[in-house]
C-alpha cells in the first residue's frame, strides 16, 4: 500500500503538492518517486487512523530523547515552554499541518552550530554530505550525456565549500567540472578541498580567465557564491559575477541555449529571508536547499526545487518542529515544491545505435530474440522479461496489460495468469494475441504476434510451486478482474490462507491459474535510430517444401 506524500506537504507554502491523479501523471521521474513512499504494514485499525496519517511531522515522530548521550539529552531537555518559543518563530509551526518548514535566517545559524556542538557533528562531515546532496540533484535532472561542462563558482564561506565537493562528485559522476574560486579560505578543510580536485585535474579559473558569454562554455552554472550567512549588498568581485548571471539569463531571449543555474542553498545575492527584493537576481533553474529551505526560498519559482542534507537528526527535528519530505530510498535528495511544467507536445527522444543490418541477425528470429533479451539483461534493464500483452475477445476490442514471460520454449513465448481473468475470457473467445517488448535505455523494441493455447496442466503445477509463497496464496485469494470492495477484503483472506496452509507442504494451486503459450507467425525487431530512420527488421514463417523458415524483410520506419 502506498501512502500520498500530500498528506504530509501541501498547501499554504509554495510547495504545493499536485494532488490530481493528472498531476502525478505529469510528474516527472525523481517527483513520483519523492510523491510515494511506502506507509506501514495495515493494522486491523487502520482506517480508523487514516485522518490523522499525516499529523506527526515524519522526522520528528517518536522521539523522546531516551537511548541518547547526555550531552543530546541536555540538548533534547529543552522545555515545551521554549520549543513552542521557537517553534513560534518558525514558519513550520503553523497549525497547518501540510507545509514544508522555512528557516529564518538565525534558525539557519543556529541549527548549524547545535548540529557542529552537541550533536557531535564536524563542518567537513556536513559539508560533505551537503555537497553529495547537491550532486545527486544535479544527477537527478540533468545528465551528464547533455549536461557535461560544469562551472562551480565558489564564494568564501562554506556554501562555496559545498560547491567544491559538489563539483568532486560531480566529477566522479561523469561531468565536466571547472571551478572558479576567487576567494579562498586558507583553513585545512578548504584547502583539502582544492588538492583533491586538483588531482583530478580539475581547473580552476580566476575571475579574469572566465570567457566573456558563460553561456556558450558551460551547460551547468553551480552558484556556491553565497549561503544563508549573506548580508547587505554583494561586494567585489562577486557582485559583478552575480551581474554575469543575471545578464545571461536575460540574452536567454535570443534563441541561444543557455546553460541552467543551480544555486545551493539559496540563489546568491538574494535576501536570505525577502528574497529577491528588487527583481534584479539571478533566477536559477533548480534550487537545493540544505537542511530545511530558508525563507526566500518561497519566491524560487524555478522548475526543481530539491532539498539535501539528509543528516537532520530527530533531536533537530523535534526541537525546531521540522516539517520536512521524507526522502525516498537510499536517496540524498529529494525533489520538492511544484511539479515541473511540461509540454508533453515537444517530450522527445532522439535515439542514437548502431545500425542494424539484415546480415548480422539470426535466421531463427527466436534465437535473435535470446541475443537481444540477454543484452537487455546485461544492460541492467529491471524486468527485462516484461512484456505488454494484447488481447481481443469477440467484439474484437483490443485491451492491453503487463505481463511477465516466463520462458520461451519450442518457439514459443510462455507467461502465467489467471483464466477467468480478463485476457483468459477473451483468448477463450479469441486464441490470438500480440506481446511487445520495449528496452529503452538500449533504444529497442520487440514485437511479436500469433495463436495462444494454454500449457499443460503439469507445467503449471510445477512452475506455480516455483513461486513464492505469498504469490502463491495471492493468486488464490485474487479473483482477478472481479470487483473487490476494499483492500482489507483481500488481506483478510490472505491473512486466514496464511494460517490455513502454514502447515501444510504443497499449496494447492487453483484450477483456474495456469500458463499460456504463443506461437509467433510474426516477429519484429526494431532499433531506434536518428531522425526518425529507425530499423525494422520483421519475420515472417513460410513454406517452402514443407518446411517452415523464416523470411526477414525490412519495414520503413
Ligand atoms: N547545516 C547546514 O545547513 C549546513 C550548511 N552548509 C552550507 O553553509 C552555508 C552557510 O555557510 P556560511 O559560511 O555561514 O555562510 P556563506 O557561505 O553564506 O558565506 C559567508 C561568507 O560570505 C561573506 N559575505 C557575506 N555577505 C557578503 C557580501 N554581501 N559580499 C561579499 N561577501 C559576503 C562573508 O564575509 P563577511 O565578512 O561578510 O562575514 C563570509 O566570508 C549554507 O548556506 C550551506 O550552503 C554546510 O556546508 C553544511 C551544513
Ligand atoms: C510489470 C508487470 C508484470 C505483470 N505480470 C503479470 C503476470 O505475469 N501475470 C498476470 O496475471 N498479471 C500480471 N500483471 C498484472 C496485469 O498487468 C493485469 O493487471 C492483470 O493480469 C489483470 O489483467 P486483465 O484484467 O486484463 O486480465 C503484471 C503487471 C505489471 C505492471
Ligand atoms: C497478478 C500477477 N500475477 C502474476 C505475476 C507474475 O509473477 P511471478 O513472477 O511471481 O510469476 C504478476 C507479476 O507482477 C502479477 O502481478
Ligand atoms: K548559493
Amino acid at each position: 500500500m502506498w501512502t500520498i506524500l500530500r498528506d504530509r506537504i501541501t498547501t499554504r507554502t509554495t510547495t504545493t503538492m499536485p494532488c490530481s491523479f493528472l498531476a502525478q501523471f505529469h510528474s516527472f521521474p525523481p517527483l513520483r518517486s519523492a510523491l510515494f513512499e511506502p506507509s506501514p504494514p495495515p493494522s486491523p485499525h487502520h482506517h480508523r487512523h487514516h485522518r490523522h496519517r499525516h499529523l506527526p511531522p515524519p522526522l520528528s515522530s517518536g522521539f523522546s530523547g531516551g537511548g541518547w548521550s547526555p550531552a543530546i539529552r541536555s540538548f533534547c531537555s529543552t522545555s515545551g515552554c521554549e520549543r513552542r518559543a521557537m517553534a513560534g518563530r518558525l514558519e513550520s509551526c503553523s497549525s497547518d499541518p501540510s507545509s514544508v518548514s522555512y528557516l529564518t535566517q538565525r534558525e539557519a545559524a543556529e541549527i548549524d552550530e547545535e548540529l557542529m556542538g552537541p550533536l557531535g557533528f564536524s563542518v567537513d562531515q556536513l559539508m560533505e554530505l551537503a555537497g553529495l546532496s547537491v550532486a545527486t540533484s544535479i544527477a537527478e535532472v540533468y545528465k551528464a550525456s547533455a549536461y557535461k561542462r560544469v562551472l562551480a563558482i565558489c564564494g568564501p564561506g562554506n556554501n562555496g565549500g559545498d560547491g567544491l565537493v559538489a563539483a568532486r562528485h560531480l566529477f566522479h559522476f561523469g561531468y565536466k567540472p571547472y571551478i572558479c574560486y576567487p576567494k579562498r579560505t586558507p583553513k585545512p578543510l578548504y584547502t583539502g578541498l582544492v588538492t583533491q580536485l586538483e588531482s583530478l585535474r580539475v581547473p580552476f579559473l580566476s575571475v579574469e580567465d572566465l570567457p566573456p558569454d558563460l553561456s556558450t562554455e558551460y551547460d551547468i552554472l553551480l552558484d556556491a557564491v553565497f549561503g544563508f550567512s549573506f548580508h547587505g549588498a554583494a561586494r567585489p568581485p562577486f557582485d559583478d559575477i552575480l551581474r554575469r548571471l543575471v545578464g545571461m539569463r536575460k540574452s536567454d531571449q535570443t534563441n541561444k541555449k543557455s546553460p541552467v543555474i543551480v544555486s545551493i542553498d539559496i540563489p546568491s545575492g538574494w535576501h536570505v529571508e525577502e528574497g529577491d527584493i528588487s527583481g534584479e537576481g539571478i533566477k536559477p533553474d533548480m534550487l537545493v536547499s540544505l537542511t530545511a529551505p530558508k525563507l526566500c526560498a518561497k519566491q524560487f519559482h524555478g522548475p526543481h526545487h530539491f532539498l539535501g542534507g539528509r543528516f537532520v537528526p530527530p533531536p533537530i527535528a523535534e526541537k525546531y518542529n521540522l516539517r520536512l519530505p521524507p526522502y525516498p530510498g537510499a536517496s540524498m535528495c529529494v525533489h520538492i515544491g511544484k511539479a515541473p511544467q511540461v509540454d508533453i507536445s515537444a517530450m522527445r527522444e532522439n535515439y542514437i545505435s548502431p545500425e542494424f543490418h539484415e546480415e548480422e541477425v539470426d535466421a531463427d528470429p527466436i534465437k535473435q530474440f535470446h541475443k537481444w533479451f540477454e543484452e537487455a539483461v546485461a544492460a541492467g534493464l529491471r524486468e527485462a522479461n516484461a512484456m505488454a500483452l494484447s488481447t481481443a475477445g469477440k467484439d474484437g476490442k483490443p485491451s492491453s496489460r503487463m505481463v511477465l514471460l516466463k520462458g520461451v520454449d519450442e518457439d514459443c513465448f510462455v507467461w502465467y495468469t489467471n483464466y477467468e481473468s480478463q485476457k483468459g475470457r477473451q483468448l477463450s473467445e479469441n486464441p490470438w494475441a500480440s506481446l511487445l517488448f520495449y528496452w529503452e535505455s538500449l533504444n529497442r523494441q520487440v514485437r511479436v504476434e500469433g495463436s495462444v493455447e494454454k500449457v499443460s496442466n503439469e507445467e503449471s503445477e510445477k512452475y506455480f510451486h516455483s513461486r513464492p509463497h505469498g504469490s502463491q496464496i495471492g493468486a488464490i485469494v485474487s479473483k482477478q478482474s472481479s470487483i473487490v470492495p476494499g483492500r482489507q477484503v483481500l488481506h483478510q483472506q490472505y491473512r486466514e490462507l496464511e494460517e490455513k496452509f502454514s502447515n501444510v507442504n504443497l499449496i494447492p494451486k487453483p484450477e483456474h491459474w495456469g500458463g499460456y503459450r504463443l506461437k509467433p507467425e510474426l516477429i519484429e525487431f526494431w532499433q531506434g535510430q536518428q531522425s526518425r530512420l529507425h530499423d525494422r527488421l520483421q519475420y515472417r514463417p513460410q513454406e517452402i517444401d514443407g518446411r517452415r523458415v523464416w523470411k526477414i524483410v525490412r519495414l520503413a520506419p
